[in-house]
């Protein structure tokens, strides 16, 4: 659909800002706006380094940013990865041929910036400020300056072109596993983005009227705004966390776990286990990593909920036997495009054959810490069937006596049940209401 202007061809239309633009970033002083500064440094890394954005914001130049800096530096970058084939196919035909990254990158972000509303003048000027900026790159000032100036007079709609297409190392197995028709409804979602879901400790209703929210089925709290979340009632009283709406389902796969002994095996960041210890189990939260698990310890603390904690390797660990296991695997992360959409560009599909044949190993270390008759929830972000439905085929036929249990939580939609008997999530499900990220999950009953 085209985005409504007072004229096409007029370039003043773009100075209307798109409400789906990142806030347009504050400059300091004379020079140009930090944020946009370190948006084109994080880009430089995850295009040009194949860093996740995740880790490109730990770094040192981006770490020392003010906070509002760093967030708009953010919200810069993730908007251009959303959008980066739309934004090349605009600056096309004002290219003889590509200039280095940087100078790419800075033409990205300036001609999102413009079609979505963004003061022309200023982001231009910054553009090209940065890219003299450095040795490197002043040679290219005169041709920013030039395309920039070109982008604007044009006034380019981006919601008439394509939707950005996943890359091909990726496109083609989901093409494979889900036909071309569910993948091009998957590229949608990831183009829409991911609204701010929570999970409760308890009062659903209450907590989505406080904040202006919609309870979905399952109980999972739904916001419009992507605000600062710290700042939102309740957050300091610990009556909530954040938790995408399809991350909460793998514990409801489980019922009712009040007082149930239940190990959550790759727990950190910990939004599983905050949810097993407020239906009351008994919790053993382990995890690999030391620095995950210090946040899981913060967010136990800020919500008053309780849980033992193992740092230790989920292959040699020992301890049980346990009720219930919940085994919420490493994984491609593939599901989380919607907030991450980073991961496509930096990623290559490298890691994902090891990533596959540790979720096994870790499905065989699970099972035996299951008390006979327990259960195991496995479960992985992942959009790949092989570290999904895959897993839990090989698993049947590896460990005789184990069945998948036929399990619908309240409120899950019977279509998300599939042959392996597990609940398959995508996020072109629930597209309406601002989709889900990709999961899957399934309950394994072991023999008692
Ligand atoms: C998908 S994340 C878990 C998310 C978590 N369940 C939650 O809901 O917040 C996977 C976790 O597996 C952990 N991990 C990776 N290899 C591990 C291993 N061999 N043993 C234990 N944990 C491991 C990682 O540190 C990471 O925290």
């Amino acid at each position: 659909m085209r985005r409504p202007r007072p004229s096409d061809k007029s370039p003043r239309a773009a100075t209307r800002r798109d409400p789906r633009a990142a806030p347009a970033p504050q400059a300091r002083g004379d020079g140009p706006s930090p944020a946009r500064r370190a948006a084109i440094d994080l880009l430089g890394q995850v295009l040009g380094e194949g860093r996740l954005l995740s880790e490109a914001l730990a770094g040192p130049r981006v770490a020392a940013l003010a906070p509002e800096d760093r967030a708009a530096a953010q919200r810069l970058a993730t908007s251009v990865l959303r959008e980066l084939p739309r934004a090349d196919a605009v600056l096309a035909p004002f290219l003889r041929k590509a200039p280095p990254l940087r100078v790419r990158n800075a033409l990205r972000l300036a001609t999102l910036e413009i079609a979505r509303g963004g003061a022309a003048h200023g982001v231009v000027n910054d553009a090209v400020a940065i890219v003299a900026a450095s040795k490197k790159t002043e040679g290219f000032r005169g041709l920013a300056n030039a395309v920039l100036r070109q982008v604007a007079e044009a006034a380019p709609d981006l919601d008439a072109l394509p939707v950005p297409k996943l890359p091909g190392w990726l496109r083609a197995p989901l093409v494979a596993a889900w036909g071309r028709a569910d993948v091009a409804a998957m590229e949608r979602a990831h183009l829409a983005g991911a609204p701010l879901d929570l999970s409760v400790k308890d009062d659903a209703a209450g907590w989505a009227a406080r904040l202006g929210g919609t309870v979905l089925p399952g109980g999972s709290v739904r916001l419009a705004t992507q605000g600062q979340v710290s700042a939102l009632e309740g957050y300091d009283e610990g009556a909530w966390w954040v938790q995408d709406a399809a991350a909460a389902w793998p514990v409801r796969m489980l019922g009712d776990v009040g007082g149930l002994d239940v190990l959550d095996l790759c727990a950190a960041p910990g939004g599983k286990t905050l949810q097993l210890a407020a239906g009351g189990a008994r919790v053993t939260a382990l995890d690999a990593s030391a620095g995950r698990m210090a946040r899981l310890e913060e967010n136990l603390a800020r919500t008053g909920l309780a849980a033992e904690i193992v740092v230790a390797d989920a292959l040699t660990y020992e301890g049980g036997p346990f009720d219930a296991v919940l085994l919420d695997a490493p994984c491609s992360a593939t599901g989380t495009i919607r907030r991450h959409p980073d991961l496509p560009h930096a990623r290559q599909g490298e890691g994902i054959s090891e990533l596959i044949a540790l979720q096994a190993q870790m499905i065989d270390a699970a099972l035996a810490r299951v008390a006979p008759g327990g259960r195991l929830v496995f479960c992985t972000c992942s959009l790949i069937p092989d570290e999904g439905e895959v897993q839990v085929e090989e698993a049947l036929a590896r460990h005789p006596g184990l069945v998948v249990e036929d399990v619908l939580p309240e409120g899950a939609d019977p279509a998300w049940r599939n042959a392996t008997g597990g609940l398959r999530l995508r996020p072109d499900r629930w597209a309406a209401a601002g989709g889900m990220d990709g999961f899957y999950m399934a309950c394994l009953r072991v023999p008692g």
